[in-house]
């Protein structure tokens, strides 16, 4: 790699469609070997972005390296080098698992093709599935070959679009614990989710709204960051409760976990004044929350939404 440290680092990168801004300066700096992840509400620019990284889209403006070619000038190089698995597998449902196999590797102008398809459906546990349908495996499997798919030609870098969306939490499980091995192997892995769980599992996250990063960091970073204080309350007839608190000074959002309500705000001593009537009903227990990502994200959807809307 040319720069010769970071395996993505690219500066103001924005691109409009039809005179909307999909992504607004976009600059990111990934590490060899990181599990990055891009979070954001429907539409905020993250799958505009991985487009703009792997070279599929030319950016408005900007510039930068991925893999240390230039993401503008080089993008043949980018596009040969990663593994881009996109939303909805991109499996074609009406070949068979090894037939699918196959056609990425002719995709990538493999030489080897044979041995290479033969041993990733060994790896997969597929051989003996291999003229199966991929149209007929379950959510799970299909996300499975998908990503074999994509590790075919041995990227140094995934970019992963929303590879876990629809499939079942222990197929997610097993998805994170192979990810984990391939960074550990020094495999970058950028990869875009809705899910907060994932999001705890990547080393670092940025988090996108309108086109915008507007945070980025480890989780404990980015939650420290935001100010948010967080309080927890149990009690009865919640939904009640957080009818009354609704719109109160210093409190910004009301959110039900489980049994209980967490109340947030940035004013911790507007936000104390305003449910301190509340703390003394018996009817209610208060506890301060560690808040969370969720709440973080919850909250600067808001704010993003009052700038934007
Ligand atoms: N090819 C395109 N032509 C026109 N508009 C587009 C195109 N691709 C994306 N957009 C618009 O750009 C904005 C960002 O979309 P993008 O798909 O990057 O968001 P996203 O964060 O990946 O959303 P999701 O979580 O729903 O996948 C949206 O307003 C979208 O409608």
């Amino acid at each position: 790699m040319s720069n010769g440290e970071f395996v993505i680092d690219v500066h103001g990168l924005s691109k409009s469609f039809d005179g909307k801004l999909a992504v607004n300066q976009l600059s990111l700096q990934v590490n060899k070997g990181e599990i990055y992840g891009f979070l954001g509400p429907n539409g905020s620019g993250k799958t505009t972005s991985i487009r703009m990284l792997c070279g599929l889209l030319t950016p408005d403006s900007g510039s930068g390296t991925c893999l240390g070619f230039d993401v503008i000038l080089e993008t043949a190089e980018i596009k040969r080098q990663v593994g881009y698995m996109t939303q909805r597998f991109s499996l074609y449902e009406d070949l068979t698992i090894q037939e699918n196999l196959d056609f990425t590797a002719r995709v990538y102008g493999m030489k080897n093709r044979r041995e290479v398809v033969e041993n990733s459906l060994e790896r997969l546990g597929l051989t003996q599935r291999q003229k199966q349908l991929a149209g007929t495996l379950s959510g799970g499997w299909k996300q499975r070959l998908a990503l074999a798919a994509c590790m075919l030609h041995e990227p140094r870098l995934l970019l992963l679009d929303e590879p876990t969306a629809g499939v079942d939490p222990k197929a997610r499980r097993d998805f994170w614990d192979e990810i984990h091995k391939l960074a550990a192997d020094g495999i970058t892995v950028l990869v875009s989710t809705h899910y907060m769980d994932e999001a705890e599992r990547c080393h670092r996250l940025a988090y996108l709204a309108n086109g915008s990063l507007l945070t980025h960091g480890t989780a404990t970073e980015v939650v420290a960051k935001s100010g948010i204080i967080t309080w927890s309350v149990e009690g009865d007839e919640l939904i009640h409760l957080a009818e009354q608190l609704r719109g109160l000074p210093g409190i910004k959002q009301i959110v039900p976990f489980g049994n209980t309500l967490h109340v947030s705000g940035i004013d911790a001593e507007l936000l104390h004044r305003s449910i301190s009537v509340f703390q003394e009903d018996e009817r209610y227990h208060w506890v301060r929350a560690k808040p969370g990502l969720e709440d973080v994200f919850i909250q600067m959807m808001d704010q993003s939404q009052d700038v934007f809307s």
